[in-house]
């Protein structure tokens, strides 16, 4: 059997040329942030083996996380309720539907021991990513990454918002597992300026990381109910605050 391939970055790309692009655009697009057989290991992790949460916006834009437990509970005509307000609420404010599992949370409460992702988590708050990442967009003080995997189903959405946090966001960032896309799929990450129109709209390209700079307007376009496949990503933003309470403490 051969072994797992090593979880690091592209050894090719060239941090300096992607911070000049950030610097100038506020935007840096990344294609090959791995090798591909690392991007190919991590996208069949994310495609076959997550146990994933439904993460549903609340009244108040907070989550609402429920797992197969609580949607065991719930049942699924309550689970539907959920989705169905959440949407009605899209119409007009900060809502959301997708599937979700919170990588740092999961990390820290000791969940799905032993899973792959886990080793995803540690790499993504490891010190190659964390200089690599602080070297791109300009910001030395960086430490450490929040990260969820995500799934987009036909549907599925966040809204206009704009990333503003608890202050210590420095850039959003998400890394594109999704194999292919058609372009009329929808599920692309769009920039909104101040006229409601789309500055940008990034399809969901395999093996890409997208690092943007916060606050910025942007939303996930609904998948369209006819998408051949799951939207899968790992997102997050590279925060400055202290790490503590985060993956490789000390
Ligand atoms: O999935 C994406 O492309 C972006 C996600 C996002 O904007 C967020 O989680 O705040
Ligand atoms: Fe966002």
């Amino acid at each position: 059997m051969s072994e797992p391939p090593i979880l690091r970055l592209d050894p090719a790309l060239d941090p300096a040329a992607l911070a000049a692009v950030y610097a100038r655009d506020g935007v840096v697009r990344i294609p090959g942030i791995f090798e591909p057989a690392t991007a190919d290991v991590l996208a069949r992790m994310l495609e076959q083996g997550m146990d994933w949460d439904v993460v549903v916006s609340t009244e108040t834009g907070k989550a609402e996380v429920l797992d197969r437990a609580k949607i065991q509970q719930l049942g699924g005509a309550a689970v539907g309720e959920k989705l169905k307000a959440a949407t009605l609420r899209a119409r007009s404010g900060f809502a959301y539907v997708y599937l979700g599992y919170p990588m740092i949370n999961a990390y820290l409460s000791g969940r799905n021991p032993g899973h792959p992702i886990h080793d995803l988590t540690d790499f993504l708050n490891g010190p190659e990513m964390i200089a690599f990442g602080a070297q791109v967009i300009g910001e030395p003080g960086i430490t450490k990454l929040d990260a969820q995997a995500t799934l987009y189903r036909p549907g599925d959405f966040l809204t206009r918002h704009d990333d503003t946090g608890e202050g210590d966001r420095r850039a959003a960032y998400t890394i594109s597992l999704t194999r292919e896309w058609r372009s009329d799929w929808g599920g692309q990450l769009l920039f909104h300026d101040d006229l409601g129109d789309i500055e940008r709209g990034y399809a969901p390209a395999f093996n890409t990381m997208t690092i943007f700079k916060v606050p910025r307007q942007h939303s996930v376009a609904p998948v369209a109910p006819y998408a051949g496949a799951p939207r899968l990503m790992i997102t997050g933003w590279l925060k400055d605050s202290p790490p503590s309470g985060q993956p490789r403490q000390g």
